[in-house]
């Protein structure tokens, strides 16, 4: 099964809030689009992935990800993320009104291509599922398959309220990039450790972590 992408981005400036105490003001906002730039770059590198949509009001951003290859849809609702990836999926299925559709955080700067194909392949078996994030509490992906409403609950505590819905927890083996999110920095630590994309690397490398 061949999946279009929705991944919602924040305005930039905004983005990462709790990084502040790993990331000043000044670096955050390059921080939280070199996480963006990874993330798309292996997505649209994914065999299992036609194509990719990106929500966001961020103009820089917005030309970035667009140059990459992504569509870039506005996020016109401006209701928080959960509209944002509704409207973004809405936006793919008025143009493929049977495409498999799934969400994918922004926030994924160590994914890797052969592990997001594994995490479709095995989403592709249930009308909709999810996978939660490496702390185990939030959500990195949400998919569901043609004639099924992607229905996203994503923020705090989202596994729980995925599995609630009905969503099916995917539980696949050697798909730790796809759940590494980085909200923290030892979250940030965790993926470098994963090994990030270059955008990431070039990005962390000015923020002098210890222990990188
Ligand atoms: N388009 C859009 N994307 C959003 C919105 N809120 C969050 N996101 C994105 O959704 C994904 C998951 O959000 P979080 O992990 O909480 O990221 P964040 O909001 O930048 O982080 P914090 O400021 O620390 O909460 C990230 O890729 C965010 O950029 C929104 O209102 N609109
Ligand atoms: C939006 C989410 O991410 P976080 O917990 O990183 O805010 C989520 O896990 O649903």
């Amino acid at each position: 099964m061949q999946w279009s992408l929705v991944i919602p981005l924040k305005p930039l400036a905004l983005a990462k809030s709790r990084l502040a105490d790993t990331a000043t003001d000044a670096l955050r906002p390059g921080l939280a689009l070199a996480f963006a730039v990874d993330t798309v770059t292996a997505a649209l590198a994914c065999t299992a992935v036609r194509d990719v949509a990106v929500v966001t009001n961020d103009e820089l951003a917005g030309r970035e990800l667009a140059a990459l290859g992504a569509r870039i849809v506005p996020d016109d609702p401006r209701a928080g993320l959960n509209a944002a990836l509704a409207h973004a999926a809405a936006a793919v299925r008025a143009t493929l009104p049977d495409s498999a559709v799934a969400a994918l955080n922004a926030d994924l700067p160590a994914l890797r291509p052969p592990e997001l194909a594994r995490v479709l392949d095995a989403a592709a078996q249930f009308p909709r599922a999810f996978l939660p994030d490496a702390a185990a509490i939030g959500t990195t992906l949400l998919a569901v398959v043609p004639g099924h409403e992607l229905l996203p609950a994503f923020g705090t505590d989202s596994r729980a309220r995925h599995r609630a819905s009905g969503a099916t927890e995917l539980r696949p083996t050697a798909v730790d990039s796809v759940r590494q999110d980085v909200d923290t920095g030892e979250d940030l630590r965790a993926a470098l450790a994963l090994g990030v994309g270059p955008r990431t690397a070039a990005a962390a490398a000015r923020l002098l972590i210890p222990g990188q």
